[in-house]
């Protein structure tokens, strides 16, 4: 069976979290970065990763986080997702299989940064630069570059202002391994707009389970 991704991120409430890995999500994203309007605290983490075994990976976003921070976490979550700019050295610490690397990119010059995380096979996430913020700005990477990464590395989950206005395109233009939205979602940041929701996952389904 084909392995794809789709992401739904910035979760922060148990019952949307258990409906949208019932609409088919495979990763339920949290965010820990108390500088985000959308962060939660660990003992909110490991209510929703327990409500969603079963249905989705539960995923914890991390800004530049301490060594025992990752360990703690990885006790409560399927998979950390560094957001930050984490080293390969320090990203290596923890097993790659429960690891997504995430990378801002402004532009070409940013794939020389993400080599030594495809030469080793981690899961790498591209989303959007912003001078403001880590993540969850709903700004879009250019579709060109996206595609080069992508053709680049198959395990590339392209992020960054994505919904269905814009999925269906970009997937087929980039041909990413896994999708991951967030604000696009939502109706204020950490509420999600469920039918928006439902139509991004029905979509990116889709897509992935055709002969693309
Ligand atoms: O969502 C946040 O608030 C956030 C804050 C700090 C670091 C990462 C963050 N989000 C990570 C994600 O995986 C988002 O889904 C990704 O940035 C895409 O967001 P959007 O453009 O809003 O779809």
């Amino acid at each position: 069976m084909k392995e794809y991704i789709i992401k739904i991120c910035g979760l922060t409430d148990k019952e949307q979290a258990v409906s949208i890995g019932k609409m088919g999500a495979t990763h339920i994203g949290m965010i820990y970065f108390e500088k985000s309007p959308r962060h939660i605290d660990i003992k909110k983490i490991a209510e929703i990763s327990k409500a969603i075994r079963g249905l989705a990976k539960s995923v914890a976003v991390v800004v530049n986080p301490e060594k025992e921070t990752v360990e703690n976490i990885l006790q409560i979550v399927d998979i950390v997702q560094f957001h930050g700019d984490e080293s390969i050295e320090f990203v290596s610490l923890f097993p790659k299989e429960r690891v997504i690397k995430a990378f801002r990119v402004k532009g070409e010059q940013d794939i020389q940064k993400m080599k030594p995380f495809m030469e080793e096979g981690y899961t790498v996430l591209i989303d959007a630069y912003s001078e403001k913020s880590y993540g969850g700005t709903g700004k879009q990477i250019n579709p060109k570059l996206a595609k080069k990464i992508s053709d680049i590395y198959p395990k590339t989950v392209l992020s960054g202002g994505l919904s269905p206005d814009n999925i269906k395109e970009l997937l087929e233009y980039v041909k990413p391994y896994g999708v991951d939205a967030s604000s696009k979602l939502e109706i204020k940041p950490g509420v999600k707009d469920l039918n928006r929701v439902k139509k991004f996952i029905k979509m990116a389904r889709e897509f992935y389970e055709s002969d693309n």
